[in-house]
């Protein structure tokens, strides 16, 4: 097994490269052979929720049965969550943003922001907000809140748009000089502190602005009426804002196939479509019950092995991609909410979890790797690797004089790149250090709709692996439960 390479590649090109999990003083054969009835049993698991939504022992937040159905996001069709209808209507609102609304808004923590942000950073990029409309294409500039309740942050995106709206009236002479910024307000449970707290100082703040600012708001979340409506369900049909959904039976950390990650992405005009195609591809090739060609399978059961036989507990997700940072901070919340769990499904107490880590290559190689290659054997390097780069400079021969910049020069800056990835990891493995190359061929839709997919269906795997449930996160109530009392509290003694 030794150097051979272990790999499984789709026909779209997306390869998971495991050559340096699997084989002589890693993961064994033995290992996985170990594990084949449980491997049987959660490839039935994960087929009975594709199938039907359930999920053994899984309840809601209020202790109720509730079905699992995230997987049934990528097939738009009449019935399902996604339908052409749903799409459509997403897509005409992002449309009719172009050209009129300057900036949108964009409310939301945890699930409801971390997906948006992904998709945004592979669409428009650092720069985005600095282009002018042309280069926006027509669209609106987006920024995000309420991924914190940070007063500098708040204070400074308001001040921010106040500024904008003001230069625009000055640039507008005798024209309609009024800036237009929609708020998209995204809260499953549609009550949120962080959520909701910055959303009303920027509402307040820009409304008081008028009339060189309007407003717009569009709500996103939990569709139940009557009682179960939640509180941002009844303010929007209160004041009449648009409301899109967060489907039932789609956990925040899987929401960002439905309604609540693809808002944003619509007002951008990124490809809804292909990132759907790319999460239905992946679905598709996940069918398997042989581990060897089911990617989301074969990952889960490594990673699990990798924690439970060999100690390595820690996953440090690391893209070698500026644009891919966003993922590695989407996948922190998908793996530690998913199996962060106390209790295994009988209640005794288990304590499992595999600890997520953000790194960025080669950015990481510069303050990560030195504890990768001598801290405690007790990490899995997960890689990125972005194949094909349509920008990519050849890296000029400045200085001549200078031999060790004129060796590098005539090099494309993504050889570059993939040599500092090739190094990293074969210095790992040299040491035995656990790691794995995701490739996705290009940057686009497509590949990235393959990644999350994978992603969230591989901690489904896990689930059943480890006999978690992945879909609950009760850890989280802990907190809330004291934090409502301490705000009453600090409110009385104002
Ligand atoms: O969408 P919301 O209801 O506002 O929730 C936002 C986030 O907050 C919670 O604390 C949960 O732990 C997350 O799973 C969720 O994504």
């Amino acid at each position: 097994m030794a150097d051979a390479k272990t790999v499984i590649s789709l026909p779209s090109g997306f390869t998971f490269d495991y050559t340096n999990l699997y084989g002589d003083g890693r993961i064994s054969p033995a290992d996985i052979a170990a594990l084949s009835a449980r491997l049987r049993a959660a490839h039935q698991a994960v087929a009975q929720m594709r199938a039907t939504g359930e999920v053994r022992g899984h309840l809601s937040k209020d202790g109720q049965p509730e079905k699992v159905l995230f997987t049934q996001l990528p097939y738009v069709r009449e019935g399902n969550l996604n339908t052409p209808a749903s799409l459509a209507r997403l897509k005409a609102f992002g449309q009719s943003l172009r050209h009129r609304v300057d900036a949108v808004i964009s409310f939301g923590i945890g699930g409801s922001y971390l997906g948006n942000k992904v998709l945004f950073d592979i669409q428009c990029g650092e720069f985005w907000n600095s282009k002018d409309r042309e280069a926006r294409h027509g669209y609106p500039r987006l920024y995000f809140s309420g991924n914190n309740i940070d007063p500098r942050r708040t204070a400074e995106l308001i001040g921010h748009i106040v500024d904008e709206a003001k230069s625009k009236a000055r640039q507008a002479g005798a024209g309609d000089g009024t800036y237009r910024v929609t708020l998209v307000v995204i809260s499953k449970s549609g009550a949120t502190l962080d959520t909701m707290s910055t959303f009303m100082a920027a509402y307040d703040a820009l409304q008081q602005a008028a009339p060189a600012i309007a407003v717009e708001v569009v709500a996103v979340t939990d569709p139940a009426a009557g009682p179960q409506a939640t509180l941002l369900h009844r303010l929007a049909r209160e004041q009449g804002w648009p409301v899109f959904r967060v489907p039932d039976g789609v956990g925040g950390r899987f929401s960002v196939f439905s309604e609540v990650g693809l808002i944003t992405a619509a007002c951008t005009g990124f490809d809804i479509d292909a990132f759907l195609a790319g999460a239905r591809s992946m679905d598709e090739a996940c069918h398997s019950e042989d581990i060897r060609h089911n990617p989301a399978m074969l990952n889960a059961a490594l990673k699990y092995l990798a924690a439970a036989n060999y100690g390595r507990d820690i996953e440090v997700f690391m893209p070698y991609a500026d644009h891919l940072k966003a993922v590695a901070e989407w996948y922190i919340q998908l793996l530690a909410e998913s199996l962060g769990k106390r209790t295994n499904r009988a209640g005794q107490e288990i304590y499992y979890g595999r600890t997520p880590v953000v790194a960025v290559g080669t950015t990481d190689m510069h303050a990560q790797t030195q504890l990768h290659q001598d801290g405690q054997r007790d990490k899995v390097v997960q890689f990125v690797q972005v194949g094909q780069w349509p920008e990519d400079a050849v890296i000029p021969n400045c200085f001549p004089a200078a031999a060790s910049l004129a060796d590098i020069a005539g090099l494309r800056l993504s050889q570059a790149l993939d040599a500092a990835r090739e190094a990293n990891a074969a210095a790992l493995i040299r040491d035995n250090r656990f790691n794995a190359n995701f490739v996705l061929p290009r940057l686009n839709a497509f590949h990235l709709g393959e990644l999350l997919y994978l992603l969230a269906l591989s901690v489904a795997y896990e689930g059943e692996l480890a006999d978690v449930d992945a879909f609950d996160q009760p850890g989280v109530e802990a907190y809330k439960r004291l934090l409502g009392p301490l705000l009453k509290q600090m409110k009385a003694a104002e």
